[in-house]
């Protein structure tokens, strides 16, 4: 795992820019995976500013989304479908064919199965994820993967943590609004993609980010499984890494694998 701290939120958005790029076939959107969430809003910002360089281009390529809501219609603003059509489709200039988000809108618990079941075949016959981009909830979910999420699940139908509905409450009129299910893809799934770029900024992310860096690979910590992922990435400011022991370390590491002092 890499670990890359940078003094603020616009520097961690260049760094974790820099890893999604470069984990991209060359010039080539490839298939990126998708996060939501306010934490990769300057990453999509800095990717666009690449498009616009002619760094790269993201009209052939495809987004996996990592997670939706359960019962909201695709076109509720909410829906995290929407969330990316204008969060990033829109600003990176992935085309809407290109986009896919799990399938929230079954109405029973076996078309919503079937749907996430279908969700991870076609990421299969995609070839997989290139660079899956994530940010961590104050509990360390990732994803919609709650605490306590098997480390090898698929993408699926969950239940959301009262916490996390309440954190996602800003974006609903009322409480009550917040769905209560989501379908969202597994660890599993998570940890095929070839690559992933973490990113979390600010004092609240803080000791997710310490127990999933350094605390023990536990479901009850989901960002933990970046421990176990061969090529990982995670991007902080100051605040975020403000509960990591090995800081230093994580210096020295970023001065590469020359064999000087
Ligand atoms: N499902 C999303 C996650 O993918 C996201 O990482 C998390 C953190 O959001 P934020 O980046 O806004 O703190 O919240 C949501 O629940």
């Amino acid at each position: 795992m890499e670990v890359i701290v940078t003094p603020a939120p616009e520097s961690a958005a260049l760094a974790a820019t820099h890893a999604v790029l470069s984990g991209l076939p060359a010039g080539r959107g490839g298939v990126l995976g998708l996060a939501t969430g306010s934490s990769p809003l300057g990453l999509y910002a800095e990717l666009a500013a690449a498009v616009a360089a002619g760094r790269v281009d993201f009209s052939d390529a495809k987004g996996f989304a990592l997670d939706e809501y359960v019962g909201l219609p695709a076109e509720h603003p909410q829906s995290y479908r929407q969330v990316l059509i204008r969060e990033v489709c829109a600003v990176i200039g992935l085309p809407l064919a290109g986009l896919n988000v799990p399938d929230g809108t079954g109405a029973t618990q076996a078309e919503l199965e079937a749907g996430a079941a279908a969700y991870d075949a076609a990421i299969g016959a995609a070839g997989g994820v290139d660079v899956q981009i994530l940010g961590i909830g104050a509990n360390g979910h990732v994803g919609f993967n709650e605490p306590g999420s098997s480390l090898s699940s698929r993408t699926r139908l969950k239940r959301l943590t009262a916490r996390t509905r309440q954190d996602n409450a800003r974006f609903f009129d009322h409480d009550g609004d917040v769905p209560t299910h989501c379908i969202t893809q597994g660890l599993g799934t998570v940890l095929d993609a070839r690559r992933l770029v973490l990113i979390a900024t600010g004092a609240a992310k803080a000791a997710a980010i310490a127990a999933a860096v350094e605390g023990p690979l536990t479901a009850s910590c989901p960002g933990s499984i970046l421990q176990w992922h061969a090529d990982a990435v995670v991007v902080l400011d100051e605040a975020a890494a403000a509960g990591l022991a090995n800081r230093g370390y994580y210096e020295d590491a970023a001065r590469g694998l020359a064999l000087t002092p």
